[in-house]
């Protein structure tokens, strides 16, 4: 028998009358970008028993059938008075349904855009629904007075979080989750966790700072001494470090000079999970994101948000031949707004015709916007190479609306002398010129590097500064792999001009160029010098750049007669 069966609930309890029931996974559950590091996840529900007893977010039907069968070995279903719902989705509804068919007592709890979507969900379904509006409380009694928090965002527009002043516990649905499973319910030993924590943050979170920023100041209110989450471990160890990570990571996307304004809507979810890979390559890439679900937000701030924005992106799916009235009136907004210098692309899933997109960018191309990629079409649900090609497409999209700020901010001449003065002496730095090769879940990556150096005799390791807006997904993960070819002087510029050239995205950068598979799986580029093995041991986060630290697994020379090639450079300011 394997060690972990495929999936299963483990139950916990946390509190006083509280448990935890985590749904598990050790498998990748579903094709969003947020799942990409393909640790599994856990999908956490809770039980409180008062007087009258409460379940929070069933999980979705991947695991309905388990999920029931060890609900029904815990309790009598009939006993059941309250199910309240963080958030809906079409998946989730199917846990629902199937509640309700063994326990039509039940009230449900949620706020109102959650209502509207349980009524769309389970329209054939008598519905008992309460619905939270603000400072409502749920007496469960023996102490378990429940109060709730509205902390919508554009993905999760029906956000609800849960306080219990009994037990202190907040349950906080998508906020401080990681996609990540394994035996321990809490977070003890908490720092190997950060990095599933930060990488959930960058996908869900970064592209909602404000809303999510103005969630924390909810949660601010309260006394809570465990985060329950709703995916992987529950918050208690880390709670104050995790909470002040949350905020310093929300300054630094609001910080952001550039930004886009990402604009969609999104009947079942897939013109969202579009937007949400575009918009993780967008803020990867150091530029801000400003999401808005046009379903829930007013001309005004969609205005407001136009105004400051520098690029602007547009999703929508097409349902009965249309894009959705809402998305209609915010692509008006924008036409009537904005100048037409602001580079646009429009995006959208469609089943087979595809009229929406169509409309988008005719409107744009006629009113003579200029676009930053070209129109993104998804049949039904995107794919993950569909959702990485997206990603570096957002990537592709920052860098350019960066580069044309550049370009302005040069032309006002705004560099001083003193600055000109320490560019020049950085400048005379130098470094070996390499090529990092990589192998992540089959994608292959490649990046030239020169701001590589050895680090340690023993273990023998390297550091290589990558830029963020550059790093090959692989290169941010501890213990991943990627080989480090160090190229020759004098044979070094058909790789390093290979290697320059510009990518479509998802397109094969090692097309016409000698490799073999390195031991740890990545390409060796056989007409380099030497090539190192690597594994990466720990990262820095410093300004514009992620400073890896790796070390050599396993190394040959490939040329015994050449030297290095070295990169001489006149500033400090480019590479
Ligand atoms: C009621 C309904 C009407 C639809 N009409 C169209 C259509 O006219 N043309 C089309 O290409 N797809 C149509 N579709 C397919 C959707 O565009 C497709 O399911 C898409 O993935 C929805 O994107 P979303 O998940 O972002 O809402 C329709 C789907 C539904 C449920």
């Amino acid at each position: 028998m394997s060690p972990n069966p495929a999936k299963d609930v483990q139950v916990f309890p946390i509190a006083a009358n509280t448990r935890v029931m985590r749904s598990r996974t050790w498998e990748r559950l579903k094709f969003e970008i947020e799942y990409a590091l393909q640790k599994g996840t856990t999908a956490n529900s809770y039980l409180i028993e008062g007087d009258k007893t409460a379940l929070i977010d069933p999980p979705g039907e991947s695991f309905t059938e388990i999920f029931l069968a060890a609900l029904r070995e815990r309790i009598d279903l009939s006993q059941l008075d309250y199910l309240i719902l963080g958030h809906l989705n079409p998946n989730r509804g199917t846990t629902i349904k199937a509640l309700l068919e063994l326990a039509p007592q039940l009230k449900l709890v949620c706020s109102n855009p959650g209502a509207i979507s349980l009524r769309k969900i389970l329209s054939e379904t008598e519905l008992n629904i309460t619905v939270i509006k603000g400072e409502e409380t749920l007496d469960l009694g023996k102490g378990h007075h429940l109060e709730f928090l509205l902390t919508p965002n554009p993905r999760y527009p029906d956000q609800l979080c849960t306080y219990d002043p009994k037990t202190q516990v907040l349950y906080t649905d998508k906020l401080f989750g990681a996609h990540v499973c394994g035996e321990q319910v809490f977070d003890e030993g908490w720092t190997v966790y950060n990095e599933d924590r930060r990488y959930y943050f960058d996908c869900l979170m970064a592209p909602h700072a404000r809303q999510i920023e103005a969630a924390l100041d909810k949660i601010a209110g309260k006394n809570a001494k465990i985060y329950a989450t709703g995916h992987g471990p529950l918050v208690r160890y880390s709670l104050t470090e995790l909470t002040l990570d949350y905020r310093a990571w929300l300054k630094n996307q609001s910080d952001r000079d550039v930004t886009v304004a990402l604009i969609y809507a999104s009947a079942y979810g897939n013109t969202a999970t579009i937007a949400q890979a575009l918009a993780r390559g967008i803020t990867k890439a150091g530029v801000g994101v400003e999401s808005i679900n046009a379903e829930f937000a007013e001309p005004e701030e969609i205005k407001a948000i136009l105004t400051k924005a520098s690029g602007i992106m547009v999703g929508s799916p097409t349902l009965g031949g249309h894009a959705p009235t809402q998305i209609q009136t915010a692509l008006g907004i924008i036409l009537a707004n904005t100048d037409k210098t602001k580079l646009v692309g429009v995006f959208g899933s469609f089943g087979w015709s595809g009229e929406a997109i169509d409309l988008l960018e005719s409107k744009f191309r006629n009113a003579g916007y200029s676009f930053g990629f070209e129109p993104i079409r998804v049949k039904f649900k995107p794919t993950d190479l569909i959702l990485k090609t997206c990603e570096e497409t957002g990537t592709d999209f920052a860098q350019a609306l960066k580069k044309s700020q550049k370009v302005r901010k040069g032309k006002q001449g705004t560099i001083t002398s003193e600055s000109d003065r320490t560019e020049q002496a950085l400048g005379r730095i130098v470094g070996s010129l390499c090529i990092v090769t990589t192998k992540f879940h089959e994608l292959k990556g490649a990046m030239l590097a020169s701001w590589v150096s050895q680090a340690t005799f023993n273990p023998p390791g390297i550091t290589v500064a990558v830029a963020k807006e550059r790093a090959i997904e692989s290169l941010l993960h501890l213990d991943s792999n990627f080989v480090l070819n160090i190229l020759q002087e004098g044979k070094h510029l058909g790789l390093m001009k290979h290697f320059l050239k510009p990518f479509a995205p998802g397109e094969d950068r090692f097309i016409g160029v000698a490799t073999e598979e390195a031991e740890n799986g990545c390409p060796i580029l056989t007409d380099a010098l030497a090539y190192v093995e690597c594994q990466i041991k720990s990262r820095l986060e410093c300004g514009d750049h992620w400073v890896i630290y790796a070390t050599a697994t396993q190394g040959k020379l490939l040329q015994s007669e050449g030297i290095t090639a070295v990169h001489h450079r006149k500033s400090g300011s480019h590479y």
